[in-house]
């Protein structure tokens, strides 16, 4: 599998002081891209301020009206887009918080950024701000990229940002503040992060951090660079910038795993316990019986011949598994209609005793 990077890039990295988008900064970034043999997502902020360009407004305070400019933005932000990457195509994927809580529409968005990356194209991604009410929005690009560099499974989440990587104070604020190189437990360094950077950001360091806890929690490092496409190319050729946050290490997630209620059990026969125990990811044709009531991306209990093994995060209800165990994996789509994923259990979501 090919290096799969998302990158996060906030409004602050693609416009000028005056909010305006400034399209060579969008160049740059998508030149540094291009030294790159890797597969990107990018998740671009900037619909707002390309909005506020174009009808030469202020920033929005209310959220119809930031909403209405997003829309207005958006169409320009990909013009954008496309010019730059030419000539790879680009796709827009808008998802809003329900995208990421629903089932359904979580997997489906999946498939759809499989498939974008297999026709060779980039998908630009930003929160379709237009449906996002006030009580169901994520409301940052930092928080949306985490998840999409979860959905997406991508080996790097990186934030492009205004300044070069996390300090331990906000350095527009304290002079003195000094950049962390290295972040091993991202829960260790929240409380330095402080907000937004300018009016055109949102969150600040913190929405950073935060969607760094998350990627974490995915087994996902995340990276904080600064200035830009030159910036990028930089940490792209080794030098010594930005702050990498460490993904949780493989204990600490496997104990995070083993240590989550279980919603309920699977009980497996004796080759698919052997099949776990050499790290492979467990099929249904494995699985003789299920107990309990869980949702998909719940946390079930592995239970074999002798006992129980191990937990997981299950990738089907319950009223799946019942319909699928003991059934070849070729056989799940005609059984229920689709197939979202030949793994009952992947192996990378399963910790053994
Ligand atoms: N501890 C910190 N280290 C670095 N930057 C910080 C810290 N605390 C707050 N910040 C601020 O976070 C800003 C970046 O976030 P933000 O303005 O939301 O940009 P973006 O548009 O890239 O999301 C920086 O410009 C900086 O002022
Ligand atoms: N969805 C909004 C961006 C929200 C956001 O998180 O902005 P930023 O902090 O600049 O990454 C837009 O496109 O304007």
């Amino acid at each position: 599998m090919k290096r799969r990077i998302v990158l996060k890039i906030g409004s602050s990295s693609l416009t000028d002081e005056n909010g305006r988008i400034e399209p060579e900064r969008l160049q740059a970034i998508a030149s540094a891209l291009g030294t790159l043999d890797a597969e990107v997502a990018v998740v671009s902020s900037g619909a707002v301020a390309a909005g506020c360009g174009l009808l030469n407004v202020p920033r929005p305070r209310t959220l119809p009206e930031k909403q209405a400019l997003a829309a207005v933005g958006q169409a320009a932000l990909m013009q954008e887009w496309a010019k730059v990457f030419a000539p790879h195509a680009v796709a827009q994927i808008l998802l809003s918080a329900g995208d990421i809580q629903d089932r359904k529409r979580f997997v489906n968005a999946k498939h759809a950024l499989e498939a974008a990356f297999k026709l060779g194209v980039v998908p630009i991604i930003n929160e379709n701000d237009t449906v996002a009410t006030q009580e169901l929005r994520l409301g940052d690009n930092d928080t949306l990229s985490a998840w999409v560099a979860y959905l997406c499974e991508a080996h790097e989440l990186i934030l492009l940002t205004d300044v070069d990587g996390l300090y331990t104070a906000n350095p527009r604020v304290d002079p003195t503040a000094k950049r962390l190189s290295l972040v091993e437990n991202v829960a260790e360094v929240l409380h330095l992060a402080g907000g937004a950077g300018s009016s055109r950001g949102t969150g600040g360091m913190h929405t950073k951090l935060k969607a760094a806890q998350i990627a974490s929690e995915a087994g996902i490092d995340t990276l904080i660079i600064g200035g830009g496409g030159m910036g990028l190319k930089a940490f792209f050729e080794g030098a010594d910038t930005g702050t990498r946050i460490r993904a949780q290490k493989h204990t600490a997630r496997r104990g995070w795993i083993l240590h989550q209620p279980s919603k309920g059990s699977l009980f497996i026969d004796s080759g698919a316990e052997k099949a776990l125990r050499s790290g492979k990811s467990l099929l249904p044709k494995g699985i003789t019986g299920i107990a309990g009531d869980f949702q998909y991306g719940e946390i079930v209990r592995l239970e074999g011949e002798h006992g129980p093994i191990g937990q997981g995060i299950v990738n089907y209800a319950a009223h799946e598994v019942q319909r699928i165990f003991r059934r070849h994996t070729e056989e799940i789509e005609e059984i229920l209609g689709y197939k979202d994923f030949d793994e009952v259990v992947h192996r990378n979501h399963l910790a053994l005793y």
